[in-house]
């Protein structure tokens, strides 16, 4: 990757379009830019382009018009194997292998990296003990032996594994109960405050991009984006505020 200045963002979106073949145009021409180890969350209704935006940063699609850079460089021109290796990417149904054990599932990337026994070890330990599972008894299990919120653990420290700068979330938490689904996204907080790494985060509940977004990107039909701001903190800010308001609390209108 080309060397960036910390004033960079790390994923800039400059006029990005995307019609699919069936002509549906899922976003117009979009520009917005993720500054390094901000967590960006996006919301908007079904159907928006919030997916579509998401994968078009880590090339699982291809836009049709506009540019696209992470750490400064073109991903277009990225070879996408080797971009995805710098790209965690964490969905709703997790995807884990089922036929590999908790173990070898985090270990994926390290090993098709041809990291060393020793150093993918140590490493999968320490990411399971990072995301709060303990690598002895649940390193050994299949996924099927795990609760939801177990395996969407596991999927955050398989994407976490080989330390990419930047981490794409789509509706990670959004399958489990709401208990779990609260203590991991408290978890994964105070995760964030350790790693710092540039997150997007596609949520269609309010709530949850008001408690992790360090700014939430609202989206309507067409991938347009109507609005980007830090969320509404009620003791910093007053409700009825300045015409850069920030995103009010409470759900959200155009959302499931
Ligand atoms: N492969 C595809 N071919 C044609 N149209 C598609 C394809 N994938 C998505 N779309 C359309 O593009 C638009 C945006 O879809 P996208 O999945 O990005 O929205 P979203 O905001 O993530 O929706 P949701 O919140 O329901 O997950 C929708 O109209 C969708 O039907």
């Amino acid at each position: 990757m080309e060397s960036t200045t910390a004033a960079d963002p790390m994923i800039s979106l400059r006029g990005v379009g995307k019609r699919y073949p069936d002509g549906t145009v899922a976003v117009a021409d979009l520009s917005l830019d993720v500054p390094a180890g901000e967590l960006l969350c996006l919301v908007g209704p079904s159907g928006c382009g919030k997916t579509t935006t998401m994968k078009m940063i880590n090339r699982l699609v291809e836009p049709t018009s506009g540019h696209i850079l992470v750490a400064g460089e073109d991903v277009a021109r990225t070879d996408p194997v080797r971009l995805r290796r710098r790209i965690g990417y964490v969905i709703q149904q997790i995807g884990l292998f089922p036929h590999l054990t908790v173990h070898a599932n985090v270990g994926t990337v390290p090993r098709m990296l041809g990291w060393d026994r020793a150093r993918i070890r140590a490493r999968v330990d320490a990411m399971l003990d990072l995301v709060g599972l303990d690598p002895a008894t649940m390193g050994r299990r299949y996924p099927h032996e795990l609760s939801g919120g177990q395996q969407q653990r596991v999927g955050v420290a398989r994407a976490l594994a080989a330390d990419p700068p930047v981490l794409l979330m789509d509706e990670p938490f959004s399958a489990i109960d709401p208990i779990a689904r609260d203590r991991l996204q408290a978890e994964f907080l105070r995760l964030q405050r350790e790693i710092r790494k540039t997150v997007v985060f596609v949520t269609h509940d309010l709530d949850e991009a008001i408690r992790l977004g360090d700014r939430i990107a609202v989206f309507r039909q067409g991938g347009h984006l109507e609005q980007i701001d830090p969320p509404a903190s009620s003791a910093a800010r007053p409700p009825t505020s300045s015409p850069a308001s920030p995103v009010p609390t409470g759900r959200c209108g155009g959302c499931r």
